[in-house]
């Protein structure tokens, strides 16, 4: 509410209209104003005058609405559609190289830099729906608006999904027990075609397929992440995704990025790897703490993106003989 004009306001809560009414507060020529910028208008004699208390009005202003929000059965699309990234600062304090940036459900943005440049300090400023309150100052917006703080302490309703390197299983539990309980606490109704749902997609990205009746903790470093990652992408509400480093992780890394990508869901990794770098939409380029570009992977990236895999598929190749004991030949290039 902070953030949208009078005129807004009144667009899209028609009822605003006899709050101000009722007191006494004449917004006719504030319209492009906040209600906080029209309150601002008022100067100290007026204040006084009227017992005029802004702080209050704003407060009172909020419970009005959201009692009328409840009262004629106004349910608001909480989605998530774009997350949106202001500038802070970088180790030395410069402000940062971009504006604004905004990225859109189903967009991939990869994040780019030398090592300790300040990539994973993006996802966690990200995770934590910052508010210049972490050391690089920057703010983070959910559909243009300032972010609920519910999202910070809801464990249930995450705003974000975090896949790091390492996943390491506490329960003995099986495959299939883990999903189904996972699926349960979701409140899915089709827990098992759900289940299988996700074994399904699991095995399409790891290299050795396993079943539902594996224990979790028999799994290899590149099944269980196959097996995080079509979790969240199929049972996870969380509509942002980041991922610090998916390489080496024996996983079809692009076939991942088209589950999350299908699933509507706005991915942000941070790597080293060309291959994923030029999979993304965008690139985020960090340097000394701070955002340097945001560059567009163009037409020509995206040819040499084919080559790239070509080459990833010969090394491949050569690694599957090595691990299999065969000698390599010089026609393998
Ligand atoms: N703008 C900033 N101001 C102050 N400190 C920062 C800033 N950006 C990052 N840092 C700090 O710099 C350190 C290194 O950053 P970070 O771990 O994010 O690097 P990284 O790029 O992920 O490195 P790697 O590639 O090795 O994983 C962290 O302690 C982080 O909090």
């Amino acid at each position: 509410m902070n953030n949208l004009t009078i005129r807004e306001l009144e667009e899209k809560y028609p009822f605003v209209i006899s709050y101000f009414e009722e007191n006494k507060l004449d917004i006719e020529n504030h319209r492009d104003k906040t209600f906080k910028e029209y309150l601002d208008t008022f100067s100290e004699e007026d204040i006084e005058n009227w017992a005029i208390n802004k702080e209050k009005l704003i407060l009172d202003l909020e419970a009005f609405i959201e009692q009328m929000k409840e009262f004629l059965g106004i349910k608001e699309d909480t989605k998530v559609k774009s997350l949106t990234i202001l500038p802070g600062h970088d180790k030395s304090g410069n402000k940062e190289g971009f504006e604004k940036l905004t990225i859109n459900k189903s967009e991939i943005i990869s994040i780019v830099g030398p090592t300790g440049s300040g990539k994973s300090r993006l996802l966690a400023d990200i995770e934590w729906t910052a508010q210049k309150d972490t050391p690089t100052g920057r703010s983070i917006f959910i559909n243009d608006e300032l972010p609920d703080k519910k999202w910070r302490f809801s464990s249930n309703n995450k705003l974000v999904a975090q896949l790091s390197q390492n996943m390491n299983f506490v329960m003995d539990l099986t495959v299939r027990e883990f999903l189904e309980l996972h699926a349960e606490s979701r409140l899915v109704e089709d827990v098992k075609g759900t289940t299988e749902k996700i074994i399904l997609a699991a095995n399409n990205l790891a290299g050795e397929k396993f079943n539902l009746d594996t224990p979790v903790t028999s799994l290899s470093g590149g099944q269980s992440r196959a097996l995080m990652i079509a979790d969240t992408a199929i049972l996870s509400s969380s509509p942002i995704v980041l991922i610090d480093e998916i390489e080496n992780a024996g996983i079809d890394r692009k076939k991942a990025l088209e589950l999350l990508v299908s699933e509507d869901k706005i991915v942000l990794m941070a790597t080293h790897d060309p291959i994923l770098a030029l999979m993304a939409h965008k690139r985020i380029i960090i340097k000394n703490g701070g955002i340097d570009k945001i560059i567009e992977t163009s037409d020509e990236e995206k040819r040499l993106l084919i080559e790239l895999e070509k080459m990833d598929n010969v090394i491949q190749g050569m690694r599957n003989k090595l691990r299999t004991g065969e000698q390599l030949k010089k026609e393998e290039i």
